[in-house]
Formats: C-alpha cells, sequence, structure tokens
C-alpha cells in the first residue's frame, strides 16, 4: 500500500525502502542542513513560515536523490515559490544551468515570477525571469530560475529536444491536466531515459499521485540508474507537505440557486453589508457574465446610499492588457473594497495580497470536443472539487478568509466530480498532433500517454491536418508547410491561413488579422450602451464580414497615431490594440526569419478571404433554405449553427460562411466569421470535400 511519508517529530536517518506493490519509494528525512541560506529580512521571515519551509532539507534530499519527486501539498503552502528558490540556494542553477517552473496559465507565470524576484531581490528578467508566448523576459546569461507555460516549454524543445540547459523541471499546478501539462509530461519521461540526471518535480494540491508515480516508473529494472552512484534513482519518489495557510471557513447555500450570475452578485453586496474589510474573488465563467456582473455592481456604486458604495470592481480574464491586468494586483485604495471579478485563470498560483474573500460560482467555460460531430466548442460547465479547492485557497493566503459557495453542501460531497476530466479527452487534438509529430513522434497512439486521447479524435485531427497540407499521406510533416506551420506559435489553421497568404500576396493584411483572433476582443464590452457600439461598429463594418472589418478598424487606429482617445470615442480597447500591433510586429519578424515575404493586396478582398478559408476551410457552414432564424448546418456535421451577436454579420446571414471559432450557451454561436463563395472551399481542399459530398452542394 502507498502511504505518504509525513516527517515526524524525531530525526530518522536517511532510509529508502522499496515498495514492492507500487515502486513507490517511502522515504525518511535526512538530518537537517545546518546552512539553508536564508538571513532574517522580513522576507526570509515571512518563507520560514510557510509550511513547506519545514520540508526544506527533505525537499532537496529527494532532488538529489531521485529523477522524479512528486510533491503533493495544499494550496498556499509555498510550493511554487519556494521550491525553485531552495534548488537554487541548493547550487542546482550553478554552471550555467537553469531551474524552470512551468505553469498552466500565462497569468500565474508573471505573476509567480514576480513575486519571486520580489523575494530574491532582484529585477525580474535578469535571475529569476518568465516566458510566455510572445513575450520573453530572460537573459540567457543569468537567468537561473525561468517560469513558462507548459506550452512555452514544449515549443523550446524544437531547437532543444533534450532541454539540456534545464538541471531541473518542475512542473506545477499537474492536476489540472491540461492539454499541454499532460503532452509535457509524456515528452519529459521520454527526455529522462535519454538525460537520466535531469530531475523532473511535479507538484499540486490535489494531485493523484499514486497514478503519478507509476506513470513515471521504469518499465524494466535495467533502465533504472539507481546502481550508478552518480546518477539518481529513476524511482519516482512522493513526499506530502502537511500544513496549510490560514484556515478558510467554507459556507455553503442552503439551497440550488436559479441563476449563479445573480447569486454572485446578491453574495458580494452581502459580504460588504455584514463582513469585516477584505477584498473579494469571484469566479464566474467567460467574460460575457464578468462584464455583465461587473455592470450591476457598479451600476450599484454610482449612489453612495447603495450597498455597494466602496467598492472597486474589476474584470479579470485572459485577453486583458497588462494596465488592466495590474489593477488587480495593485494595493486596494483607502476605504475601498476591491472585488475582482474572474474566470478560473485566478483558479491556480496567484496570491492576491488583500483577498480575504471567495465567492465561486461552481461554474467554468470549459473546452468540449465532440468527435462525431467534429465541433469543438466552450461550454459554460460545473467545476469539479479539485477545483473548488483551488478557488477556496485563494482566500486564506495572507491571513484567514471565507469562501461562500454558490452550491449546497449536499451538491459538493454528493455529486461534484473529485476531478475534471483531462483536457486531452475533451479537446480537438490538432495542435497537439502537430507539435508531436514536429518532434519527431511519429506513433502518435504509441506516445506514452498519462491517460490515451480517443482515437478518433486523432483520427480526425490527422485527416484535417492532412487536408491542411501540413500532414503527407504517411502521416509525416510536409516540407515546407508542415514544418514552417509548426514554426508558429499559433493555432495551425491560423498559421495555415498566414502561409497561404505569403503566398496569395496579402501576408501584410493577414498578420493583422491573426494578431486580432489571437486575443479575446478587440471591442470594449459595454453593457447599457449596446445601442452606441452598434452604430460605431457600423462606422467600421465591412459587407464580407468580421476578418475585413478588423482590418478597417486597425487602419483607423494606425490613422490615428494609434491614440488612446480615438480608441475610447470608438468603444474599441486601447490595450487590445497595442497587444494586436506588438503581436503583429513579432509574426512579421518570425516570417522574415522563415524568408517569406511581407506583401500587401491593397485592398483585394477576395484574395484575402481565399487565404483565411485556406485555413479554416473547416469551418463552413451553409445557411439552412427557409430558415427564417438565421440557422446555419456545418457542412463538416451537418450541426446546427448562428451566428454570434457579436459579429458585423449577424442578422445578415449570407448564404455561406466561414467561422473562426465556436461558443456554445443556449445554441452552439459562430464567432468572427466571414461570407464566402462556396467554390473557394474546393479549391482550397478538395480531399476534404470530396469527402462531404453528400452534404456539399455549392450551386
Ligand atoms: N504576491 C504575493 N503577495 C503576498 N504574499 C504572497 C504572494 N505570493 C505568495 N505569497 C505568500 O506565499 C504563500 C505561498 O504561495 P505559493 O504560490 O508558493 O503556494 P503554493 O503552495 O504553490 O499554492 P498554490 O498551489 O495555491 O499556488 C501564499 O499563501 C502567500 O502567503
Amino acid at each position: 500500500m502507498a502511504q505518504f511519508w509525513r516527517p515526524g517529530s524525531e530525526r530518522p536517518r536517511a532510509t529508502l525502502v522499496d515498495d514492492e506493490e507500487g515502486g513507490i519509494l517511502f522515504v525518511s528525512a535526512p538530518p537537517p542542513s545546518s546552512s539553508s541560506g536564508f538571513g532574517h529580512s522580513s522576507f526570509d521571515r515571512l518563507r520560514q513560515r510557510l509550511p513547506v519551509f519545514k520540508y526544506r532539507d527533505a525537499i532537496l534530499y529527494l532532488v538529489e536523490n531521485h529523477a522524479t519527486a512528486i510533491i503533493v501539498g495544499e494550496t498556499g503552502s509555498g510550493k511554487t515559490t519556494q521550491i525553485p528558490q531552495y534548488l537554487k540556494e541548493a547550487g542546482w542553477a550553478e554552471g550555467g544551468r537553469v531551474i524552470a517552473c512551468t505553469q498552466p496559465r500565462r497569468l500565474a507565470v508573471q505573476s509567480v515570477a514576480s513575486r519571486v524576484a520580489e523575494e530574491m531581490g532582484v529585477k525580474i528578467g535578469e535571475e529569476v525571469g518568465y516566458t510566455i508566448r510572445f513575450e520573453d523576459q530572460t537573459n540567457p546569461s543569468v537567468t537561473a530560475i525561468k517560469f513558462l507555460t507548459d506550452g512555452v516549454l514544449i515549443r523550446e524543445m524544437m531547437d532543444d529536444p533534450l532541454l539540456t540547459k534545464y538541471s531541473v523541471i518542475m512542473v506545477d499546478e499537474a492536476h489540472e491536466r491540461s492539454l499541454s501539462t499532460d503532452i509535457l509530461l509524456g515528452l519529459l519521461k521520454k527526455i529522462q531515459r535519454r538525460r537520466p540526471e535531469l530531475r523532473i518535480i511535479i507538484s499540486s494540491a490535489t494531485i493523484e499521485a499514486k497514478s503519478m508515480s507509476n506513470f513515471f516508473q521504469p518499465r524494466k529494472k535495467n533502465l533504472d540508474h539507481a546502481a550508478d552512484v552518480s546518477l539518481p534513482s529513476q524511482s519516482p519518489a512522493i513526499l506530502s507537505v502537511e500544513g496549510k495557510g490560514y484556515t478558510v471557513e467554507i459556507h455553503y447555500v442552503e439551497e440550488p440557486v436559479p441563476d449563479y450570475l445573480q447569486a454572485a452578485v446578491d453574495a458580494v453586496l452581502s459580504i460588504n453589508d455584514k463582513e469585516p474589510a477584505g477584498d473579494i474573488l469571484v469566479f464566474l465563467t467567460g467574460q460575457d457574465d464578468i462584464d455583465a456582473a461587473v455592470k450591476l455592481l457598479r451600476d450599484n456604486t454610482q449612489d453612495d446610499r447603495r450597498r455597494s458604495s466602496g467598492l472597486l470592481v474589476l474584470p479579470l480574464y485572459s485577453g486583458l492588457s497588462r494596465v488592466d491586468q495590474d489593477l488587480i494586483f495593485a494595493p486596494t485604495p483607502r476605504g475601498k473594497r476591491k472585488v475582482v471579478i474572474s474566470t478560473n485563470i485566478a483558479e491556480t498560483s496567484l496570491t492576491l495580497e488583500g483577498v480575504v474573500y471567495v465567492v465561486d460560482s461552481g461554474f467554468s467555460k470549459q473546452r468540449f470536443y465532440n468527435s462525431i460531430s467534429d465541433i469543438e466548442s466552450l461550454v459554460v460547465a460545473p467545476i469539479s472539487k479539485a477545483s473548488a479547492r483551488q478557488r477556496a485557497g485563494r482566500a486564506g493566503r495572507v491571513r484567514p478568509g471565507k469562501c461562500f459557495r454558490l452550491y449546497t453542501e449536499e451538491y459538493f460531497l454528493k455529486e461534484m466530480p473529485a476531478e475534471g476530466i483531462p483536457e486531452m479527452q475533451r479537446s480537438n487534438l490538432v495542435s497537439c498532433v502537430i507539435q508531436l509529430k514536429a518532434l519527431g513522434v511519429d506513433n502518435i497512439l504509441g506516445f506514452d500517454w498519462l491517460a490515451s486521447p480517443p482515437p478518433e479524435a486523432m483520427v480526425r485531427a490527422l485527416e484535417v491536418l492532412y487536408s491542411l497540407g501540413i500532414l503527407d499521406e504517411d502521416a509525416k510533416l510536409t516540407s515546407p508547410i508542415g514544418y514552417q506551420v509548426a514554426e508558429i506559435p499559433l493555432d495551425p489553421m491560423i498559421s495555415k491561413m498566414i502561409l497561404s497568404a505569403c503566398n496569395l500576396g496579402c501576408s501584410e493584411e493577414i498578420i493583422t488579422i491573426a494578431g486580432v483572433l489571437s486575443i479575446q476582443s478587440i471591442w470594449v464590452s459595454a453593457r447599457g450602451a449596446q445601442k452606441e457600439v452598434d452604430e460605431v461598429k457600423l462606422r467600421f463594418a465591412a459587407a464580407e464580414g468580421d476578418h475585413i472589418t478588423f482590418l478597417n478598424v486597425y487602419k483607423g487606429f494606425i490613422d490615428s497615431g494609434k491614440s488612446s482617445q480615438w480608441c475610447y470615442k470608438n468603444y474599441i480597447n486601447y490595450q487590445a490594440m497595442k497587444k494586436v500591433v506588438d503581436v503583429r510586429e513579432q509574426l512579421s519578424r518570425l516570417l522574415r526569419r522563415l524568408g517569406l515575404a511581407l506583401k500587401s493586396c491593397e485592398k483585394d478582398t477576395q484574395i484575402l478571404r481565399k487565404a483565411i478559408i485556406a485555413g479554416f476551410f473547416a469551418n463552413s457552414c451553409r445557411l439552412e433554405e427557409y430558415s427564417h432564424n438565421g440557422q446555419y448546418k456545418t457542412i463538416r456535421s451537418s450541426q446546427e449553427v448562428y451566428i454570434h451577436p457579436s459579429s458585423v454579420l449577424f442578422r445578415v446571414n449570407p448564404k455561406w460562411v466561414v467561422y473562426h471559432s465556436l461558443v456554445s450557451t443556449d445554441k452552439h454561436y459562430m464567432r468572427n466569421v466571414i461570407a464566402i463563395d462556396p467554390s473557394w472551399l474546393i479549391d482550397a481542399a478538395p480531399h476534404f470535400y470530396q469527402l462531404r459530398t453528400p452534404n456539399f452542394a455549392p450551386h
């Protein structure tokens, strides 16, 4: 039976004992070292108070002696911020080596890196740095601790397949089982066979340690390099860090709530009425309901006599600009109570210092892929217990807190699933397949998966990649298209669109479109002012659809001298536009590096739409004949879909369209839509459309 090791009051000798059943090692504590590198600054005192500190020597001992260590500890125990520092203090970054710590989310990467730099008294980007897509804050000659998303680490393997510069790689929040985390774990296991000296740490609050340990267990005894005294044992070790931060009192509703958004707003007002000072963090699902809740609360704050006076209400979601993000972390002004209304991007690894209260709606927006209809969409779905614990863990980090769950205790105990479904099993696998192919993994079904992806989803992905001309008949990357697509750090469909634009002579425009598609929205969401927003949109609207409209907005922004005033007047998100300019600049540099020409098509919207179709032909839809409510059917699976109200083609309903993505609420809605001529589909992807002739009658 596997057991976790917990340090006792006495200090046993260091012993390693093989567990016959699972091959897990029981580890007894080595004597603590006398020199831990700690001084007496206020940060040092704070660091020493964290639960993980008692385990410092045990962690270092495990890392020294085991290729893989699985560390389980409560939220707030100090895993993310402390372990990389312990490793650095113990010399794991000497000789130019780097300690990596991955996170599933970009915001967590940035904020944890800043905190660690602050604790170490160094400037971010020097000894402590971070890398997220399109942003590198490291200095290769001095960075010793590097935080990065798991996706970025996978990308680094394209240049350095064995990740040779890293001495230790810590995969944090592994319980989230994001697509990239699962791919990364499989790849790291492969790397470990070639680099038995590489140390891997898997950490989380709620991970299933035993199955993770089984995954990293070498299959054959002779693969265990433990006999070589200079190498660590390849058998994984598990360590359970006991103790948590401050207490978080959990409250449940007595009856299920009919409307979680309204219930969340009421909960905030009631906390403001009844509870002592302290900021509030609310978990809702996506930009739409967050903006709605922000509006409801802000409307309330207009009037000083209302229950919400003194509230400073801020949204938090992934498309937010850096400036808006910084507001979330800035100290709350005196006399105010900050209310941050967030998606699940604030669920793991974040510490918002003033937060004392958490309101958990019990829902999040999750990606779901149906391999039968071949449709991937974002759906509002119930969260798991693991997520609920992470959410509660955002309170009680710097003082005791309370978590108000907007679901009943009975629901939590009896109905909420323990873990979420790994993203691998509910996603379209196109990006995953191309990444593995680019890393030379040819037999993808035979890859060492923590949990295998559904074979039908894999077949669908191979089919789309073949139709895109990214894979050949032997399922190998084509040259040059396949390799070039793999080089561009965007969804393969966007990458293919860019490469086709280079051939068609419209790459200048397409990289602008790609920049806009890579952020959540360029429009300011202004509930209550929807009429004004719609009127302004009309000024930019292009009959061909949203992508061409984006070009009009971008031109207006550039012509205005990139003015924030101009954005304000036109309900356009200034920070989002700055980001588009930035992404565009990076893409143009990347294309130049690939030896591809940047050319403008000067308003030839037909060529532009052909380039878009070259990437997105699989997302084509036809308006249902006699449809009075704008119902479309997808060509690939006859799924019923509608144009999203935010699109400039909403209510215009052209006969044939291609969309960028789907969101699902009461219906499947297409976001970012263009009108097309169906004959272009056959030109772009004859193979794909031949397969679908029964559905596909262009004329
Ligand atoms: N930015 C910050 N400001 C103030 N305190 C912080 C900050 N970041 C971390 N801390 C303190 O350090 C503690 C440990 O944070 P850390 O992120 O290392 O924990 P963790 O075990 O990785 O938890 P989780 O899995 O929830 O991220 C926090 O509970 C908090 O007390």
